[in-house]
């Protein structure tokens, strides 16, 4: 089975706990708090690796890194939950199936991108001793790690897109073209079926050429270029223009490249050539007169014959020199994550009554295990740093009333 588009679910491992312990020891009735840390979660990892012929390669929808483990007595912390690294085919584009934001872009062989973050492990007791508190009998959980629905576009990546209308020629191009066993991968598209074929030459030399069927039958019947199309000729380095010689070439480029310009008029700033194709079917005046006319066009002009083989070797040659000289296609870059929301907002819900919304201290407060009676100082050193009081005040608090957060209740009391 081939795809072109693919969902996954991927689950970043969660961190783990920090631990409560203290140091026991024969004699010694009370030693220090000894708690260590939770491994952090392992993170999930897409990295393009090799053009595979589609995403179906992909058997599982859902990938999971390993967690975090636990912290131990003895100041031992738990071994961080390893990352699961997942193969993608290169030119595979990763979307945030929920918001649709693109995630990244993997054109580039071994390029990787983190698309779930493993949780953090939770700190053990022994960091939360302070000189008024020697004996924490509390500790961080470990975070959850990031869970995601991905969508994944493989776009096809060929150095060679071929141009033209049905029956130019486009298919006997590309088998005489590629290797005498055509390594034509098909493409099953949904809307699509491109073929992929790879020319080779001389020592290793290799480019890929893609017939991408479909680019006039929509146009002819007046759609225009669907978005598809264009999805996979995108990223195409140079373009191959391919006529028959026998059928108005000189009007049928014009039409072509009209319908490029109207889709996107920067296709026709990519390197290209025109392939006068039958010129077995032709007279060599015939040729000459076409060959004119189309110099017309400023592209190099090809006089082949996908049939006999004429002219075959000048054109590969000439779409070598052509996608080694070309620049590649400009890649779309990913917005930058949001900042994440520190933001702490209060609402006076009734007189007197306060209600404190902030997402990251809550986060942080969930987190917390033990004995929530020992808290109180670790609780207001984290209110300081998230600035709860200061953002009560703005609101007119005063000492008496009553602050919810987190689901707790308690009297507000101004520091001093
Ligand atoms: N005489 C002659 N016929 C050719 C030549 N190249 C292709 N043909 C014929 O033209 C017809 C169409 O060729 P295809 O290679 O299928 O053309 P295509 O552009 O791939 O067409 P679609 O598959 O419809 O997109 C076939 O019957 C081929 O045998 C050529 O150089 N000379």
């Amino acid at each position: 089975m081939f795809r072109d588009t693919l969902e996954i679910t991927v689950i970043a491992g969660r961190g783990g706990d920090g631990a409560i312990s203290f140091w026991r020891e024969k004699y010694i009735a009370k030693g220090g708090p000894d708690g260590g840390d939770g491994g952090d979660g392992g993170s999930v990892i897409l990295r393009a690796l090799g053009q595979v012929d589609s995403l179906s390669t992909l058997s599982k929808r859902i990938y999971r890194a390993e967690d975090g483990e636990h912290g131990l007595g003895k100041g031992m912390d738990g071994r961080g939950g390893r990352d699961l690294v997942v193969e993608v085919p290169r030119g595979t584009r990763v979307f945030d199936a929920q918001t649709g934001e693109l995630l990244a872009d993997l054109v580039e062989e071994g390029q990787s991108v983190v698309v779930a973050q493993g949780g953090q492990g939770g700190r053990g007791n022994r960091h939360f001793v302070t000189p008024t508190r020697q004996a924490p009998r509390f500790a961080e959980g470990g975070l959850p790690g990031e869970k995601r629905r991905l969508r994944l576009e493989l776009m096809l990546l060929a150095d060679v897109g071929l141009v033209g209308y049905p029956n130019a020629g486009k298919s006997s191009l590309l088998a005489d073209l590629t290797a005498a066993s055509p390594k034509i991968a098909a493409y099953p598209f949904t809307t699509l079926a491109p073929n992929l074929g790879v020319i080779e030459r001389g020592e290793g030399e290799r480019i890929t050429m893609a017939d991408i069927p479909g680019i006039i039958e929509g146009a002819s019947q007046g759609r225009g270029l669907g978005l598809d199309f264009l999805r996979h000729i995108g990223r195409t380095r140079v373009l191959l223009y391919v006529l028959d010689g026998s059928d108005k070439p000189v009007e049928t480029l014009r039409t072509l490249q009209g319908e490029l310009r109207a889709y996107d008029p920067e296709l026709l700033k990519r390197p290209s050539l025109v392939a006068l194709n039958k010129i077995d079917l032709l007279t060599p005046e015939e040729v000459g007169r076409l060959e004119a006319e189309l110099a017309g066009f400023g592209l190099p002009v090809l006089a082949i014959s996908a049939l006999s083989g004429e002219g075959l070797e000048p054109l590969v040659d000439a779409l070598f020199a052509l996608v080694q000289a070309a620049p590649r296609p400009a890649l779309q870059t990913p917005a930058p994550p949001p900042p994440p929301d520190t933001g702490i907002q209060v609402e006076e819900v009734e007189e007197g009554v306060f209600e404190v919304r902030a997402p990251q201290l809550e986060r942080q407060l969930s987190r917390m295990k033990g004995e929530v009676s020992e808290m109180a100082g670790y609780l207001q050193d984290l209110f300081r740093r998230y600035r709860v009081e200061s953002a009560l005040e703005a609101r007119g608090v005063r000492a008496g009333d009553t602050v919810r957060l987190a689901g707790v209740e308690f009297e507000y009391i101004p520091e001093v």
